[in-house]
């Protein structure tokens, strides 16, 4: 776990008037499970938006594997990716989002094959093997032929996660992915990224208010506040025995 795998280098975001990253510097290393904690408008979902190509920065410079993600090489230094390039470093990622953004109109299954025909050429019958695989993993081998609207909130989610992973993307994005769900169905889509997070090649960012299960799962934690990472350290040290007061004050509202 020696190489930065995601590496935002004073890294600027604004909407408008409003900074959302303050020349933010952050790194995750190959295979770590790193979860973004903090107060809501700190910035932690643009953080994820900005590796999925979702939203484009305004200073700074953020690698993936190394390679600029929002800029690559021209003649006289780096120079705006073009949407080739975006569409290269996306490969990379995978996204699960908190209102599971499954396509109405298809399968349990075609929501998973789909991209992997579409965007990796594989072949329909390949896609659908790798997608019953990953059915058989979140626990959803019997609704391949469902519609999302025939799924609970956490079954949705389950075939979420099932979808991003059908690209074998390197890094695997959690925007609060449970924080649609009735309290009931947080504990069995909380169950799969457990035993994703055991996965030793996958890298996985997470932006959570589950404190409980950042805790378990993550090597190191991130609290957020004003577009900068205010305090970070393994779980133990960050929940435990916080430096800052403004971690102590978010961790005292938020636990309480
Ligand atoms: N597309 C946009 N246009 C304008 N403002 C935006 C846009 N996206 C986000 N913002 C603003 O940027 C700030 C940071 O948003 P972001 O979603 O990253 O925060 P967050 O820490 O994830 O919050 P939450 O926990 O509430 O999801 C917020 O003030 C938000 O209103």
């Amino acid at each position: 776990m020696s190489d930065p795998i995601i590496k935002f280098d004073k890294v600027v975001k604004r909407f408008g008037d409003l900074t959302v990253l303050d020349a933010l510097d952050f790194e995750v290393m190959r295979g770590e499970k790193v979860s973004i904690i903090g107060p809501s408008g700190s910035g932690k979902s643009t953080v994820l938006r900005i590796l999925m190509t979702l939203e484009g920065i305004d200073g700074g410079l953020v690698t993936v594997g190394g390679e600029p993600l929002w800029h690559e090489p021209g003649p006289d230094g780096l120079r705006p990716a073009s949407e080739a390039h975006l569409r290269k470093m996306r490969a990379q990622l995978g996204m699960v989002f908190q209102q599971f953004n499954l396509f109405p109109h298809m399968t349990v299954l075609r929501n998973i094959t789909e991209a992997p025909v579409k965007v990796l050429g594989l072949s329909k019958a390949d896609a659908k093997l790798r997608a019953e695989e990953l059915l058989e993993r979140v626990g959803l081998a019997d609704q391949a032929q469902k519609y999302p609207h025939q799924l609970s909130g956490g079954q949705q989610q389950r075939v979420g996660i099932a979808r991003a992973l059908a690209m074998r993307p390197s890094i695997l994005l959690f925007d609060e992915p449970t924080s649609a769900l009735d309290p009931e169905l947080v504990g069995e889509v909380l169950n799969v990224i457990g035993q994703l997070a055991e996965e030793h090649d996958l890298t996985m960012l997470l932006v959570t208010h589950e404190m409980r299960f950042a805790r378990e799962i993550s090597d190191r934690v991130c609290f957020f506040d004003q577009g900068q990472i205010r305090e970070e350290g393994t779980p133990e040290e960050l929940f435990s025995d916080p430096n800052e007061d403004r971690t102590r004050e978010f961790l005292k509202a938020v636990l309480d």
